[in-house]
């Protein structure tokens, strides 16, 4: 293949790159390795016009090859500060200036001006050190939901650094090999190759990662409390239904705990509504210094909350409730240099092995709450114990 063709299509794919980062990111502005990504398009597009741009003038030696390379380099290091940034690392673009500033030192030894073999193996271990080191931050990723859309850069880096070293290796030990520079042999041939799938790929697999990213962010937020960051109403429906499968095949205990700030309205009225919001935020935050990380909690309406218990009765259900409230009745809220002291009232119920919905336990845990604001408030009541069910009320 004729390397003016491969250099042009390589531009074109490099500009393909920079520009649907560009257009991801205007699109979505909360991404900002989007930038990152695009930035890499236009190193990379850059060093292809450089390259061009010498098939027909000659260029000093330090813009083309030298300049060229360093913006070459600085593709694959753009991807790889993208891959930092959206993992929330740094992009250390000062490791770019000095990996920048050593290619183009390099290019001044005499081993760059031999023949072309000499510079791609030179530029190797920095490309397939900068692609190694986006292959090991993308495997350590834990996160379950985000793995998968990791793994075709990944595998795409990967590829890319073992092909690129294979070359130079080859290179290095077989038999000379007569590059020219931009030469239409298989071995610039299949480089050239290698780098249009690789723009082509990567570009792909950058767009891949932040779709999938924002669509859990979107799923995320459609099931979150905005105000409290605990989940909603919306997420009870499938995370109880959940639960409630597993209870009636494993017959572990599943409680509902409810509550819900005492006199609320009062603190509107007195103080106004964005007071009103703080109460609700400072009960959250001290509640779940009551709860264990592993209680799913929800704001299920305006004042009023729910914690999903699993695995524990009545007992424990009623010690971990009464923890909550005393640590809320203990904890002040500062509103207008006021100390005001909050309260909340509590209900407990368990699923019982007749209930058909596990929203019928969640109607108890409603009732035990009533009943617990009925009879003064700043209580917990336990459906079962404290307030008793209809049938056995009648006997009682
Ligand atoms: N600031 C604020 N107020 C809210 C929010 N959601 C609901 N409210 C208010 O919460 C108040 C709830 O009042 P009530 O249901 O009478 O309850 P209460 O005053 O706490 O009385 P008891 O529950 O009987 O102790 C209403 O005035 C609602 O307008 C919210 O997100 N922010």
């Amino acid at each position: 293949m004729d390397s003016f063709t491969l250099v042009i299509v390589s531009a074109l794919a490099s500009t393909i790159m920079a520009a649907t980062m560009y257009l991801l990111h205007r699109a979505s502005r909360r991404t900002p390795c989007l930038l990152d990504w695009s930035a890499a398009g236009l190193c990379f597009l850059a060093s292809n016009a450089l390259a061009l741009l010498a098939m027909h003038v000659q260029l000093p030696f330090l813009l083309a090859p030298g300049i060229a390379n360093v913006f070459y380099i600085g593709g694959h290091y753009m991807i790889l500060a993208g891959v930092r940034r959206h993992l929330g690392l740094r992009p250390r673009y000062d490791w770019l200036a000095v990996l920048a500033l050593m290619v183009l030192l390099l290019h001044v030894t005499g081993f760059a001006h031999g023949p072309v073999a000499s510079r791609l193996i030179m530029l190797t271990p920095f490309v397939a050190g900068i692609n190694a080191s986006v292959v090991w931050l993308l495997a350590r990723q834990q996160e379950r939901a985000m793995r998968d859309s990791y793994l075709p850069l990944l595998v795409v880096e990967a590829a890319f650094m073992t092909q690129m070293t294979l070359r130079a290796v080859f290179l290095a030990l077989g038999q000379p090999v007569q590059l020219t520079f931009l030469g239409s042999q298989i071995w610039q041939t299949g480089g050239s190759l290698a780098v249009l799938a690789f723009l082509s790929l990567a570009t792909m697999c950058c767009a891949l990662i932040v779709i999938r990213h924002q669509e859990l962010a979107l799923r995320s937020a459609s099931l979150t409390d905005s105000l409290t960051g605990w989940l909603n109403r919306r997420a009870l429906l499938d995370m109880a239904e959940r639960e409630f499968q597993r209870h009636r095949r494993s017959g572990d205990a599943l409680h509902f705990l409810t509550f819900d700030i005492d006199h609320f309205k009062a603190i509107n009225d007195q103080f106004g509504h964005a007071a009103g919001d703080a109460a609700i935020r400072h009960v959250t935050n001290v509640s779940a210094q009551a709860l264990r990380g592993y209680d799913a909690r929800f704001r299920i309406g305006g004042e009023e909350f729910a914690v999903l218990i699993t695995g524990d009765g009545n007992f424990q259900t009623r010690q971990i409730g009464e923890r909550l409230r005393l640590l809320i009745e203990s904890t002040p809220l500062l509103i207008d240099g006021q100390r005001l002291t909050l309260t909340v009232s509590l209900g407990v119920a368990g699923c019982q092995p007749d209930d058909l919905q596990w929203d019928e336990a969640l109607r108890r845990a409603d009732q035990a709450l009533y009943h617990a604001k009925r009879h003064g408030r700043n209580r917990l009541s336990v459906y079962g114990e404290d307030l008793l069910p209809p049938s056995l009320a009648r006997l009682a």
